[in-house]
């Protein structure tokens, strides 16, 4: 028995979410749509160009599962918004059907999983996403936090990394480069995610950063922006899924190239930043069946 089990599948959140037109162009302002090219993405940065209806980015799907305070549940003692040295290393998003422009979502989220990595405590929670008035089912997101320091309390460890994913040998099928703006995190935090080490270089250092970063979720925004771009021509009908593992920060100002190879049910993918480090790493999309 180690110290979390009992939290294990306790529901952390029940309650609504609501969204709005602006909040979903703001966001795909954040994570960098129209930076390349004010023309590419009208889709998701305006509500009004004519022929092109508003679509919704698949990753906008994270911000609802933010909502959860479980670091009060499991004990840990938070230092603005987080215990020094958490970052986010996992993310995924499952959607049912195309997230709408606007709406109300009723939103549960359960505690998985509390692994024990040795250097970090590994949080695994997971978000179920339904339409609040009419109760279907939108979708769900995953997220794994890594919280640096917080291992070595006898709890289980978990699937291991170096399994599950193999890169493919033969050179990618697709690369899709984008640029992250210099005032990226300024935008994208504006979107509801707001943790200083996004901001402030002295939290940032103390997170584990050499300045402030681009927020993973940002990163996995630019990602999915990538994969549309890549594999669907830019139609959100055509996501089904998208996980990933945040293996190095990204900075304002990085070139990211997604590198993706097409599989049966989809792809898999890498980001890597400047041509020289990975930066989300054991990447799966999956078209929507
Ligand atoms: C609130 C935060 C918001 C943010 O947005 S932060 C910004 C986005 N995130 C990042 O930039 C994080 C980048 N990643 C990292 O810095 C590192 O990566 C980690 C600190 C997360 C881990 O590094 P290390 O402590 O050196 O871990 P190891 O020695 O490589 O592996 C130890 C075990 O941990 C698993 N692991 C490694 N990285 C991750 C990850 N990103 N997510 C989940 N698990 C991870 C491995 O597999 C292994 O476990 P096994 O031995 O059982 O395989």
């Amino acid at each position: 028995m180690s110290k979390y089990d009992h939290l294990i599948d306790q529901e952390m959140v029940n309650g609504h979410w609501s969204w709005d037109s602006d909040r979903a162009l703001l966001y795909a302002v954040g994570v960098g749509a129209g930076l390349d090219d004010p023309l590419e993405e009208l889709q998701f940065t305006t509500e009004n160009t004519p022929g092109l209806p508003q679509q919704v980015i698949p990753s906008f799907a994270t911000i609802m599962g933010l909502q959860s305070d479980w670091m009060e549940l499991l004990g840990w003692q938070k230092v603005g918004l987080s215990p020094v040295g958490m970052v986010h290393g996992e993310q995924s998003v499952t959607l049912a059907r195309p997230l709408p422009v606007s709406g109300t979502a009723h939103l549960s989220t359960i505690l998985r999983q509390v692994y024990d990595k040795g250097s970090g405590a590994l949080v695994v929670q997971e978000t179920r996403i339904t339409l609040a008035d009419t109760n279907e089912y939108l979708g769900s997101t995953c997220s794994g936090i890594f919280a640096q320091g917080k291992g070595n309390f006898g709890g289980p460890r978990g699937p291991s990394g170096a399994t599950g994913w193999d890169q493919p040998s033969r050179a990618p099928d697709v690369k899709i480069t984008l640029p992250v703006g210099l005032n990226q995190s300024l935008v994208y935090r504006l979107s509801g995610d707001r943790h200083p080490h996004g901001t402030e270089p002295t939290r940032a250092r103390a997170d584990g950063f050499e300045k402030p970063i681009l927020y993973g979720l940002g990163t996995y925004g630019f990602a999915c922006r990538a994969l549309l771009r890549g594999l669907c021509e830019g139609d959100v009908t055509r996501f089904g899924h998208m996980a990933g593992r945040f293996s190095k920060p990204v900075y304002p100002g990085d070139r990211l190239d997604t590198v993706i190879w097409r599989t049966e049910e989809g792809a898999v993918f890498q980001m890597i930043a400047n041509g020289e480090r990975v930066v989300l790493d054991r990447g799966v999309f999956r078209f929507r069946e």
